[in-house]
C-alpha cells in the first residue's frame, strides 16, 4: 500500500478559493506521479487551523465546495483521499472541525468531527463544537482510524480506535512550530503503544500569527520513522505493509496485556 501525504503551506496571502483550486490540482498531480493508493491532506487547510476569524465566514455545509472538489479529485484519480478537515457548518448552525474521507469512486466513505478542540478557553475550543464519535474506515488494504491534530495528545482515543480495528491512524494537523518536538514524539508514541502505522500530515507557512511545524511524519508499528518532511510544501510518499501491524502485535503482544479500560482482561 502506498500513501502520499501532501503537506500544504497555508499562508494568509492566498485566498481560500485559490488554495482550494491549487490543492485540487496538487492531488491530481501527486496521484498521477506517485501512484499512491491513499492521499492525505492536513487539517483545516482551506482557512488555516489558527485563522479563527475565518472559521465562520469560510464554514461549509458537509457537502460544500471543498467536499465537491475533493470528491471529484478522488474519482478522477481513483485514489482513496483523506481530504484533511474543513470547518463544517451543521444544519443547526454549529461549527465542527470535520475530516472527510473519499473512496476512489468519489463517495464519502467517512466523516469525523474532531473530538478534542484546541485552545483551552479561546479559539477552536470556543468557536467549534466537539465531535463525539470514533470513526474507522475499512479500505481494501487496511482499516484507518481517524484523529485530528490535538487529538494526538489523548491516547485513550487511539486505544478506542484500536479496539474498533484500526491498523493505521491518519492524523491531519495544523500543529504549531513552537511544539514541533511534541508532535514528533507523540506521533511515535501513538505508533509504539498501539502498534499501528501513524500518518500525520501537517501544514507549513504562518497563519493567524502562528508559524506551523511542518514535519509531517509517517511512523511504522515498531515506532520507526519511515519519512519526515521539512518546513515547507512537500509530498511524502511511503510504501506501507499493513501485514506488519498484525505481525508486530503477534511478535510483541503488549496489547494483550492491557488490564484497564476493558470489560475483561485479554488473557
Ligand atoms: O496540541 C498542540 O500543541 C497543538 C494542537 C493544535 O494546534 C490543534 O489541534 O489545532
Amino acid at each position: 500500500m502506498r500513501a502520499s501525504l501532501i503537506q500544504i503551506v497555508v499562508d494568509e496571502d492566498e485566498t481560500v478559493n485559490s488554495r482550494r483550486a491549487r490543492v485540487s490540482s496538487l492531488v491530481r498531480e501527486v496521484a498521477g506521479r506517485e501512484r499512491p493508493d491513499l492521499v492525505v491532506l492536513p487539517e483545516l487547510w482551506t482557512t488555516g487551523a489558527f485563522a479563527y476569524e475565518s472559521f465562520a465566514s469560510e464554514a461549509e455545509p458537509l457537502k460544500g465546495l471543498t467536499y465537491e472538489a475533493m470528491a471529484k479529485a478522488a474519482s478522477d484519480t481513483g485514489v482513496w483521499l483523506h481530504a484533511g478537515s474543513v470547518p463544517e457548518q451543521a444544519p443547526d448552525g454549529a461549527l465542527y472541525n470535520t475530516s472527510l474521507v473519499f473512496s476512489p469512486e468519489g463517495e464519502l466513505a467517512a466523516s469525523y468531527r474532531k473530538i478534542h478542540r484546541f485552545g483551552f478557553d479561546k479559539g477552536e475550543a470556543v468557536l467549534m463544537s466537539a465531535g463525539s464519535q470514533l470513526v474507522t474506515v475499512r479500505t481494501p488494504t487496511a482499516t484507518l482510524g481517524l484523529a485530528t491534530c490535538y487529538d494526538l495528545r489523548f491516547p485513550e482515543l487511539f486505544r478506542g480506535l484500536v479496539d474498533a480495528g484500526a491498523e493505521m491512524f491518519v492524523v491531519p494537523a495544523g500543529w504549531p512550530e513552537r511544539r514541533r518536538e511534541h508532535w514528533l514524539v507523540l506521533a511515535r508514541a501513538r505508533a509504539i503503544e498501539d502498534q499501528a502505522y501513524v500518518l500525520a500530515c501537517g501544514t507549513g507557512g504562518t497563519h493567524g500569527g502562528v508559524p506551523q511545524a511542518g514535519h509531517s511524519v509517517v511512523v511504522d508499528p515498531w515506532g520507526e520513522v519511515l519519512a519526515q518532511a521539512g518546513d515547507g510544501e512537500e509530498v511524502l510518499t511511503v510504501d506501507l505493509d499493513p501485514a506488519k501491524v498484525a505481525a508486530t502485535r503477534e511478535q510483541f503482544p503488549a496489547l494483550k496485556d492491557r488490564l484497564l479500560g476493558l470489560d475483561e482482561p485479554r488473557r
